[in-house]
């Protein structure tokens, strides 16, 4: 796909769909479900990669981080009846060679451990005692290698009193691959699950392990590189291919920060009279992010104190009836948000309906989405290819998940709610609204209609602050001037505004997220690789 904006500022991207036709290796910045995961584990020995050597070197990279973590010191192993067991018993015989105290607790019968497992349990040459929370006693580190991406449904018994052991010991605790009880797909803990210190997964991280809770369960993650061949990832390259800002920014169209400002786009955000902060703060992030020019334009009432508080940024009065047909008439206004400070009152509605009706790239943030909760269909409809929504999750549950008693939806038989993971909802609203929804949270998931979709793992607590989405509103708009195609756009807009956040640390209040963001723009393309004026590599 290539597209040359009317502003003249944007290269092209290889492949359909935007979808990056260049990269024919996996990203490392790629996740992969647990699934994928398991398919390429079967993979792997055709492609000159047996299972026990997969496991010898994922044991190894566990014992390597282990010993980077922590002193040597007594260590209970708890290993389960699968292959996460089987690493387990890699992880102990690797720390005892090395000198440390290892205890081994089995969960599972001995006789019942199968393939690499049974060769990995084989070579202990130590005891194996039944997993109880007794075990847990006199260990300085605890190791859970009970369950990894076998999860399968929620512990119970034996196995849900030996987890609660485990967080109520005083040990760390090292996880193998996931967590015990934690979904690595979803992030979501279906009962009981282990809080560890440390994760140490392989290959690729798994959603799991930035979606939330599961994020806050992995303590500090290691992805390690256990030698899974190419070939055996190759078959997962265009699917797994949308799964991690990362990736995008590997082959992100950058904007032209050079040339004249027309060439960088004219960026339009429709302000309300209330909170009228919020528009001023969307609007200078749009400045300072790429949008040659920002125009704001204001109710007559609030027009002196807009027009006050702004200097490059153009503040326009709108007529008394808050008609937009005067301001859109430039064409050249190339990309609209609305919401931040529009209030709730009809207009407002109309006002959304106007820009739509456009057919230009346009953002609707805050307001602009609560203003048709009572009637998402008309907005629904109202939508199209170069929007993008940036709901929190209030907002979008009353767009897309209006609640159990909803009547069923009419027409492409789309659920009436949007049910399951943080990944899947995401995914089925943009698929039922055909725009980019930006579902935010610490875990924000950012989908596209065509079903890419990522997740961004860089945002921090301090971004939990009155203005922030505001300013992430006016990211997305002023990469939307710039040219970048609004999937896109929004990958790298939420990306930034984590890396900003990142930069300025505690005590971070809104408005200082804009001034923050040349310098992350400049840290993402010094620190990432190399930038040449239309496209980021990172390295
Ligand atoms: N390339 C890689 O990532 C490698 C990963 N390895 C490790 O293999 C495990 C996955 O192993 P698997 O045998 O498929 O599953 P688990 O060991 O996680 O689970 C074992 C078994 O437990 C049963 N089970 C599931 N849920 C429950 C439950 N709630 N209660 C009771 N029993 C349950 C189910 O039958 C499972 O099959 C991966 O995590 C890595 O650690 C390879 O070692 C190296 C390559
Ligand atoms: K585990």
């Amino acid at each position: 796909m290539s597209s040359q904006h009317p502003s003249g500022g944007y290269g092209g991207v290889a492949g359909q769909g935007g979808t990056p036709g260049a990269l024919t290796r996996l990203s490392p910045h790629a996740l992969l479900t647990p699934a994928q995961m398991g398919a390429a584990d079967r993979a792997a020995p055709a492609a000159g990669a047996p299972g026990a050597q997969l496991m010898e070197a994922a044991g190894a990279a566990v014992a390597r981080a282990i010993r980077e973590h922590w002193p040597p010191m007594p260590v209970c192993v708890l290993c389960g009846p699968g292959n996460n067991g089987g690493d387990g018993f890699v992880v102990a015989r690797l720390l005892r060679d090395a000198g440390w105290p290892v205890r081994v607790a089995l969960w599972g019968e001995r006789a019942a451990l199968r393939g690499d497992a049974a060769r990995a349990a084989g070579a202990w040459t130590g005891p194996v005692e039944p997993a109880a929370p007794a075990c847990l006693d006199g260990a300085g580190l605890i190791v859970d290698a009970l369950l990894g991406a076998g999860l399968g449904r929620a512990p119970a018994g034996a196995l849900e009193s030996l987890i609660q052991a485990v967080n109520a010991a005083a040990a760390p605790v090292c996880a193998i691959d996931v967590p015990t009880g934690l979904d690595g797909g979803s992030g979501r803990c279906p009962g009981a699950v282990v809080q560890a210190d440390l994760t140490v997964t392989f290959c690729r991280r798994k959603p799991g392990h930035l979606l939330l809770p599961g994020r806050a369960l992995c303590g500090a993650l290691v992805c390690a590189d256990i030698g899974m061949p190419d070939a055996a990832l190759a078959p997962l390259v265009p699917e797994a291919h949308a799964n991690h800002p990362d990736l995008w920014l590997d082959v992100f169209p950058w904007p032209r920060t050079d040339g004249h400002k027309y060439r960088r786009g004219h960026a339009l955000v429709v302000g309300g009279e209330r909170m009228l902060g919020a528009s001023r703060l969307a609007c200078q992030a749009a400045a300072r992010i790429g949008a040659g020019l920002v125009t704001l334009t204001a109710p007559s009432s609030a027009w002196a104190i807009q027009a006050g508080a702004l200097t490059s940024v153009m503040v326009e009065a709108l007529p008394p009836d808050g008609a937009l047909d005067q301001v859109l008439a430039d064409p050249r206004r190339n990309a609209l948000l609305i919401g931040p400070g529009l209030g709730r009152a009809p207009q407002g509605r109309r006002q959304v309906l106007d820009l739509l009706a456009t057919r230009r790239p346009c953002v609707l943030d805050a307001d602009a989405l609560s203003v048709f909760a009572d009637r998402p269909e008309a907005l629904i409809d109202a939508l199209h290819g170069q929007c993008a929504l940036t709901p929190h999750e209030g907002e979008f549950a009353r767009l897309f998940d209006p609640g159990p008693d909803a009547a069923p939806r009419a027409g492409d038989g789309a659920p009436s709610r949007a049910v399951g993971d943080k990944l899947q909802r995401a995914r089925a609203a943009a698929r039922r609204c055909g725009a980019v929804v930006v579902l935010k949270g610490a875990d924000t998931v950012i989908a596209a209609p065509d079903g890419r979709c990522v997740i961004n793992d860089n945002a921090p607590p301090t971004l939990a602050t009155a203005g922030t989405g505001d300013v992430l509103a006016g990211c997305i708009t002023g990469l939307l001037a710039a040219g970048m195609p609004v999937f896109q756009a929004a990958c790298a807009a939420v990306w930034l505004h984590g890396l900003a956040a990142g930069r300025l640390g505690w005590g971070l209040l809104a408005e200082d997220l804009p001034g923050e963001l040349p310098g992350a723009l400049a840290a993402l393309a010094d620190g990432y690789g190399t930038h040449d004026g239309t496209h980021l590599w990172r390295t």
